[in-house]
């Protein structure tokens, strides 16, 4: 019962915002015609039910007058529910995807937003594959929820309106046993009843583990999908590895888990249709059998058996709803914790930024970052690098150089704001510009100009700039090559990457730019003429780089080093004198 009650809460939290969002006229009105056309197909159904009545009536009277004119009657009724389901499911499509479409800019919106994706990530595995729960939860959990929405109110409505034809009908066929009539006020309502109750609780007995199973499904779907990705993308190390076998094998292991899953969602899924077939195959016979003794006692007509008959089925479907939806029940309670789960990191990783023990990036006002008091961690909280104060002035260029993994990239990560665990404070000039550029830069698949603008859009800077700036990195072959469209990172070599990161911050001019080990690539007299290109083509921009190579030196006016203090990292000034 808990468990309904927090389903259909996290349902409320899910669904409630679009139908109060902006676009929320056209998603309520469109939800009031679908809900007024299941209404009216409801309706319909009491009239051929009705129907039925008169129709049987007349063919056991052979009343060829009232036959035609019943066949008639019934043309023009269906007729009316053939365009009524038409434009339910014409509708029913529409709201689905203009909801689908609200839902789907709103995560993306949320997830993007203040970095909390990679604050996501940095969590573990609070939320496994985040581009599934987007692209996949959102369609089943839209598609879902309107259609047994949708059932459950057709349910309630064809329930309420049934049990007083079923009701009535019982006093009219009243219960024979045994040749002996026994006055059962609305008996057919309560063998219906205790019928869908029974098959209720045995269908929840027997469905129950497939809600862990289906959430499992969808897990393990998208894990092997992820996989597969990685290794296209990874496609040419790979093969200079000869990593094929290895691969086949994790993949193999992957899709394994995939199948053991599905196995277990076929056996009990085996189970649960072998009792829910049953069940509806017994529901048919069962009205003719309780009614059959009053039909044969003479004290009915065939139309009341028939009209019984479908009243009972009609009854029967509405209260054996949640036996038929129980798969899609299933399907999609997974799909809410899932989509719940989702929203919960999102959260969790935008609280993460507003914590008081976290470092805090703040604007300051002496021209420098300057850290004070601060401590960086490792996500499971143990210490890697503090310092009590150090400060970079603008103007000043400094090289950050150190151990390996003693938590010089994590530094930059911090000064940017997206690494929260620690404590202590960064002041970062107000208004200054940062730009990071790492040793692998990142290019969205497009063209060129998309690439060397990012994170600007296109048309931010004009093609001769960027045409310029291409050529003086050191790539005049790409400079004319700039609305070819191509997955840059896989294209150009890791060098050429380097220098097209390089472009990038030509034509940003940030008011600081992070060097990681971002010319690593080249050979000392490139990376000597790209870090030369810099301080000529950016007089103003301070830079702060990480770099191994002591060449490096030459460039920076001040040298930083990350040492060992016994339980983790300090800076300090290096004690060779930098060249100026
Ligand atoms: N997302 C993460 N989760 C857990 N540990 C992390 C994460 N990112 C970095 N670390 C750890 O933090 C430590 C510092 O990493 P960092 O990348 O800052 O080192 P670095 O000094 O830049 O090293 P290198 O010179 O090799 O680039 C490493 O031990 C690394 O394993």
């Amino acid at each position: 019962m808990n468990n309904i009650r927090s389903t259909l809460a996290a349902v409320w939290r899910i669904a409630g915002p679009y139908f109060r969002s902006e676009d929320k006229w056209a998603g309520r009105g469109l939800l009031a015609a679908v809900i007024a056309i299941e209404l009216a197909v409801v309706g319909l159904n009491v009239l051929f039910n009705r129907w039925n009545n008169t129709f049987y009536n007349a063919l056991q009277d052979r009343n060829l007058d009232v036959f035609t004119f019943q066949l008639a009657y019934f043309s023009l009724l269906a007729a009316i529910y053939i365009a009524l389901k038409v434009y339910q499911l014409y509708l029913n499509q529409w709201l689905q995807i203009r909801w689908r479409r609200w839902m789907t800019e709103n995560y993306l919106g949320e997830w993007l937003a203040h970095a909390n994706h990679y604050r996501m990530q940095l969590q573990g595995d609070a939320a496994d594959n985040p581009d599934q729960r987007i692209a996949e939860d959102v369609r089943l959990f839209v598609e879902k929820t309107l259609e047994l929405g949708i059932g459950l109110l057709s349910a309630t409505v064809t329930l309420l309106s049934f049990v007083i034809i079923l009701w009535g009908l019982s006093n009219e066929a009243p219960l024979h046993i045994m040749g002996r009539e026994i006055a059962i006020p609305g008996y057919l309502v309560w063998a219906a009843l205790i019928y869908a109750v029974i098959g209720t609780a045995f269908t929840h007995l027997i469905g129950r583990p497939l809600i862990a199973l289906n959430f499992q499904q969808q897990r393990y779907e998208a894990d092997f999908r992820f996989n597969l990705v990685r290794a296209r993308e990874n496609s040419e190390q790979i093969a200079l590895l000869r990593g094929e076998p290895v691969e086949r094998t994790r993949l193999a292991t992957r899709y394994g888990m995939v199948v053991a899953n599905w196995l277990d969602i076929m056996s009990r899924t085996k189970k649960l249709t072998a009792f829910t077939a049953s069940y509806s195959q017994i529901a048919i016979i069962y009205p003719y059998i309780l009614v059959a003794p009053a039909y044969f006692a003479g004290k009915v007509q065939l139309g009341a058996l028939m009209q019984t008959a479908s009243a009972f089925g009609s009854v029967q479907d509405s209260l054996s709803f949640f036996v038929t939806a129980y798969r899609s029940l299933a399907e999609w309670q997974s799909g809410v914790l899932r989509l719940d789960g989702f929203e919960q990191a999102i959260a969790h990783a935008e609280a993460l930024r507003s914590k008081d023990d976290i470092i805090h990036v703040t604007p300051g006002d002496t021209g420098a970052i300057a850290l004070d008091d601060l401590t960086l961690a490792l996500p499971n909280g143990t210490p890697l690098m503090a310092t009590p104060g150090f400060s970079f002035s603008g103007g000043e260029r400094t090289l950050f150089t150190g151990p390996s993994g003693s938590g010089k990239s994590t530094l930059f990560r911090a000064i940017a704001g997206i690494w929260p665990f620690g404590k202590g404070r960064i002041a970062i000039p107000a208004k200054a510009s940062m730009m990071m550029l790492p040793q692998r830069p990142y290019f969205p698949v497009g063209t060129l100009k998309e690439a060397v603008a990012y994170p600007a859009a296109t048309d931010a800077f004009d093609a001769a700039s960027m045409t310029a700036a291409i050529t003086a990195v050191g790539l005049p072959a790409l400079s004319g090559r700039l609305d070819e469209d191509a997955h840059w990172n896989r294209m150009l070599s890791l060098g050429e990457q380097q220098r097209l990161g390089v472009a990038r911050a030509l034509l940003h001019r940030p008011d600081y730019l992070f060097l990681d080990e971002a010319t690593a690539s080249l050979d000392e007299p490139s990376e000597a003429a790209l870090y030369r290109l810099i301080e000529e083509r950016l007089p103003d921009t301070t830079v702060i780089s990480i770099g191994h190579r002591s060449t490096l030196r030459a460039f920076h006016q001040r040298n930083v080093v990350l040492e060992n203090a016994g339980d983790g990292f300090t800076l300090a000034e290096a004690t060779a004198a930098p060249a100026s």
